[in-house]
């Protein structure tokens, strides 16, 4: 476990250097270090193992979020994503956080939905008591197979009856299982419960089952992060605390009222929960599709965070969003890259990595926003996009940074000009 998350100039280090770092904060072995400095830590034995047709591997940049602190303990994040500044901009934002006391978080239990669809029914407020009536019946059988779940407390714990009288296709009436599926994700196993129970319904309502599958609106397993920041930490040289924490609750305004900012502002903090979700081998589909199902959910898409300004004067910032994450299941076991970023991250459950990818989000967001509300994304954004721009034009090995610092300095981030600064360079 890392015991201090701040990483002084890890940014001016190399990646062999910054693995040293890493390993020696989180106590790492040899044998970690070979999944990461070994090309295809993933073995295509493992690949052919996890989805069909497979011909190879997809590698993705590694990095390490610094500084991140939350419910005061020190945590590395691990992201695995391909757009700069990312990475950049939550450990800034987790740096200014830890000023003031870091994120502060928590969580719903591991609660999961699963929809069981009835049709060919003409009573469906009498088909939903008869199912409410069954509930014990219902659960028991739900419960019959998932030996170490229920061995960990987890399990088919109620059932939710939905009632749409006058679908275009006539009533309809749609069982929900709410199932407390521990550290796993937890799709296979509440589908598997789905499937289990459906003979017994169309037995309890006479009417036909159609679609057993859960709900990626896991509106009942929700994560939450809070972060403080007082003025005096958010100051620039350019800039008072003030006027940046206004800056920040007008951007923040438009995207609470406007979808079309609402989409770009919760994409900004998608950045930061999805690598996140990729280095541990999780569902980001099922993440992000239970996260704008979440946004969405008060009949208009909005913001996924909130920002205001408490009674000192402090900028206060929130997110809560569904968190279906685990730590088993899946690919979080099988993948090794995905067991090793577990492992830098020190968590001992999904709740846990839940929350910290949220605190995640929240920094994230705070990033975009306050540079979007001050000088504008380009200027940080473009300089660390730079370095993409010189590997396009072909620079190579110390001409990368050579590059991007003159494209940078010229604000003039373009490939051609990459490669005009190239040539200079290769001609001196
Ligand atoms: C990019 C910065 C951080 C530069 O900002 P800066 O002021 O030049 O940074 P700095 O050099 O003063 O460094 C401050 C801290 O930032 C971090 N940092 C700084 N540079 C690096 C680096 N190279 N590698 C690693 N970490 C870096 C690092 O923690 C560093 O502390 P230190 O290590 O020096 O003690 C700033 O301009 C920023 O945060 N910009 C926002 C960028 C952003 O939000 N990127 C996300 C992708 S774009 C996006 O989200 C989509 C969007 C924008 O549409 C969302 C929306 O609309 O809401
Ligand atoms: N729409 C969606 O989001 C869908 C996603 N998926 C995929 O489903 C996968 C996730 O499903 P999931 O059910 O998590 O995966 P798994 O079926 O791989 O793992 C869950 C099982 O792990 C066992 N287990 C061991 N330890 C624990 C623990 N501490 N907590 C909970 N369970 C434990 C349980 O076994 P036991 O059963 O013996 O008790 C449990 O049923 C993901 O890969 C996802 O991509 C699939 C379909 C749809």
């Amino acid at each position: 476990m890392a015991t201090d998350s701040r990483l002084p100039q890890f940014r001016a280090l190399s990646p062999a250097q910054r693995w040293d770092v890493i390993a020696k904060a989180c106590q790492l072995s040899d044998e970690d270090r070979a999944l990461l400095t070994e090309p295809g830590a993933l073995p295509s034995s493992v690949a052919d193992g996890m989805i069909e047709n497979v011909i190879g591997t997809f590698e993705l940049p590694l990095g390490v979020a610094g500084n991140f602190q939350v419910n005061g303990r020190d945590v590395l994040v691990p992201l695995a994503v391909e757009e700069p500044s990312i990475i950049a901009a939550a450990s800034y934002m987790a740096k200014l956080a830890r000023e003031d006391g870091g994120f502060q978080t928590s969580s719903t239990q591991p609660l999961m939905r699963a929809q069981v669809q009835i049709v060919g029914i003409q009573d469906p407020y009498g088909v939903r008591l008869a199912l409410y009536q069954a509930r014990a019946q219902i659960l028991e059988l739900a419960n019959s197979r998932d030996k170490v779940l229920i061995g960990l407390g987890g399990g088919c714990k109620d059932i939710e009856v939905h009632v749409f009288p006058d679908s275009p296709r006539g009533p309809m009436v749609v069982m929900h299982l709410i199932v407390d599926v521990r550290d796993a994700m937890g799709a296979n196993t509440v589908n598997t419960m789905a499937e289990s129970v459906s003979p017994l319904v169309e037995q309890i309502t006479g009417g036909s089952v159609r679609l057993r599958i859960l709900s990626n609106l896991a509106d009942l397993r929700l994560a939450r992060a809070r972060v403080r920041l007082t003025p005096q930490t958010l100051k620039t040289a350019e800039r008072s605390g003030e006027e940046i924490i206004e800056g920040v609750l007008d951007a923040y305004t438009f995207a609470a009222i406007d979808p079309y900012r609402a989409a770009t502002h919760n994409k900004g903090i998608m950045n930061g929960i999805d690598p996140v979700i990729v280095a541990t081998g999780n569902d980001w589909r099922a993440v992000e599709a239970g996260a704008h199902a979440y946004a969405s959910r008060h009949g208009r898409y909005t913001s996924l965070t909130t920002w205001e300004k408490d009674g000192t004067g402090a900028l206060v910032g929130t997110i809560e969003l569904p968190m279906p994450v685990g730590l088993v299941g899946g690919a979080t076991k099988t993948h090794p890259l995905a067991r090793l970023a577990l492992k830098i991250m020190d968590v001992k459950s999904a709740q846990e990595l839940g929350e910290i990818a949220a605190a995640v989000g929240l920094a994230q967001n705070l990033g975009a926003l306050r540079a979007l509300a001050t000088e504008g994304i380009q200027r940080g954004h473009m300089a660390l996009h730079a370095r993409n721009i010189a590997l396009v034009a072909g620079a190579v090995g110390a001409e990368v940074d050579q590059v991007a610092k003159r494209l940078a300095a010229e604000n003039d981030v373009r490939t051609d000009r990459a490669l005009e600064v190239l040539a200079e360079l290769r001609q001196r």
